[in-house]
């Protein structure tokens, strides 16, 4: 027997190593990809490193509580799971194993309508979900989707904005990856013994909205504003919060990095309805930075797929408690006893 003395990984970036080591090359590339150049997914890591934070000493603010309260539905800490597609190509186990995580660690995890195990069997694990959907032409199986969501348990409904089409893969393209592999497919796509084909249409618009509004009594949250004309429109059909992203810079390439647009978009909504961000999420700091510039609480996307492609639901669950960890410390090392203390007064200015 040999002793492994290896510590593994011991933050999120090692957990992107760590999985890269173990992924088919191309689920790998289809993961960490983003748009044509990749500048917004640089961007999005970068804009965290540009922001300083500023802590402030001898508050007595003893140990941090981390949890919040997002649309109603409490969380252990102010940080969910982005709906990212397709687990199965990460772990045999697919979104159950993450779910069984994110519940573990008492987390809102964001299914994803693209998810390769239906709504029922993520919910089946006992997690407490919020479900993705991209609006679909056809509003009657749109409609069928968010009775499923709701029946399964969903407490918000997150409603992607930001594709109209798909944004240009070119390490897809140079992979020829373009179809799931014999035996992964869109589960909750199914009808009839087929599966559905996802469309991602550029003739929706905020009417469609109005009837989504129409039809569900759940919250629901916009995802994928970066302009804060389009927050206020968002406010004003009705939207319960706003998930400011630019889909981890998967859509259009050469958008801002999504912590860019947040002070703009804070400041557009007024506090009016919860803001979330999501892009480039990689420390406890950037979270604390994300709460600064007006979220109330951040999701992250490809570190849960790390977790998950490198150990499974353990995986997951590591990423989360090493995200939780640092979280408190640096909150601890802020003085702030509470995520909902942390504001712009914490933070420095602008270095670059
Ligand atoms: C592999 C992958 C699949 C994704 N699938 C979806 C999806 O099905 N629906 C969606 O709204 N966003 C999707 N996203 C975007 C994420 O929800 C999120 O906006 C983004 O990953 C956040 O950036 P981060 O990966 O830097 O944390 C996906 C992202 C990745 C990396
Ligand atoms: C057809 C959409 C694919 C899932 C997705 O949103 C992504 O890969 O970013």
């Amino acid at each position: 027997m040999t002793l492994d003395l290896t510590p593994g990984p011991v933050n999120l970036r090692d957990f992107e190593t760590a999985a890269r080591d173990r992924l088919d090359p191309v689920y790998y590339d289809y993961f960490a990809s983003g748009a044509q150049d990749e500048l917004t997914v640089a961007a999005n890591e970068e804009a965290f490193r540009r922001h300083s934070l500023v802590p402030r000493v001898l508050r007595g603010a003893g140990r941090p509580r981390l949890d919040v309260t997002v649309l109603g539905t409490p969380a252990a800490m102010p940080v969910l799971l982005a709906p990212t597609a397709f687990h199965r190509l990460a772990h045999p186990e697919g979104e159950p194993a993450t779910a069984r995580a994110a519940a573990a660690a008492g987390v809102i995890m964001i299914a994803a309508m693209l998810s390769t195990v239906t709504v029922e069997e993520i919910a089946a694990t006992g997690a407490t979900l919020w479900f993705q959907l991209y609006p679909q032409p056809d509003l009657a199986f749109t409609g069928s989707l968010i009775r499923r969501a709701e029946a399964a348990g969903c407490r918000a409904l997150v409603v992607t904005a930001d594709s109209p089409a798909l944004g240009r893969n070119e390490r897809g393209d140079r992979n020829d990856f373009h179809d799931l592999p014999a035996g992964i497919h869109c589960a909750n796509m199914g009808e009839n013994g087929h599966v559905r084909q996802v469309v991602l249409s550029p003739d929706i618009s905020w009417e469609y909205l109005d009837r989504l509004r129409a039809m569900t009594s759940l919250p629901i949250l916009l995802k994928g504003v970066l302009h804060p004309r389009d927050a206020r429109l968002a406010v004003e059909h009705g939207v319960d919060g706003i998930v400011v992203s630019n889909h981890g810079g998967r859509q259009l390439d050469t958008t801002p990095a999504s912590l860019d647009r947040l002070p703009l978009i804070a400041a557009e909504v007024g506090g009016r309805v919860p803001l979330l961000l999501d892009g480039g999420v990689r420390r406890g700091t950037d979270v604390v930075k994300a709460l600064a510039l007006g979220a109330t609480a951040v999701a992250i996307g490809r570190p849960v797929l790390w977790g998950l492609a490198t150990g499974g639901e353990e995986g997951v669950g590591r990423v989360l408690s090493l995200l939780r960890a640092e979280l408190d410390n640096a909150l601890t090392l802020c003085g702030a006893a509470t995520p909902g203390e942390v504001t712009g007064d914490e933070l420095g200015g602008i270095l670059a």
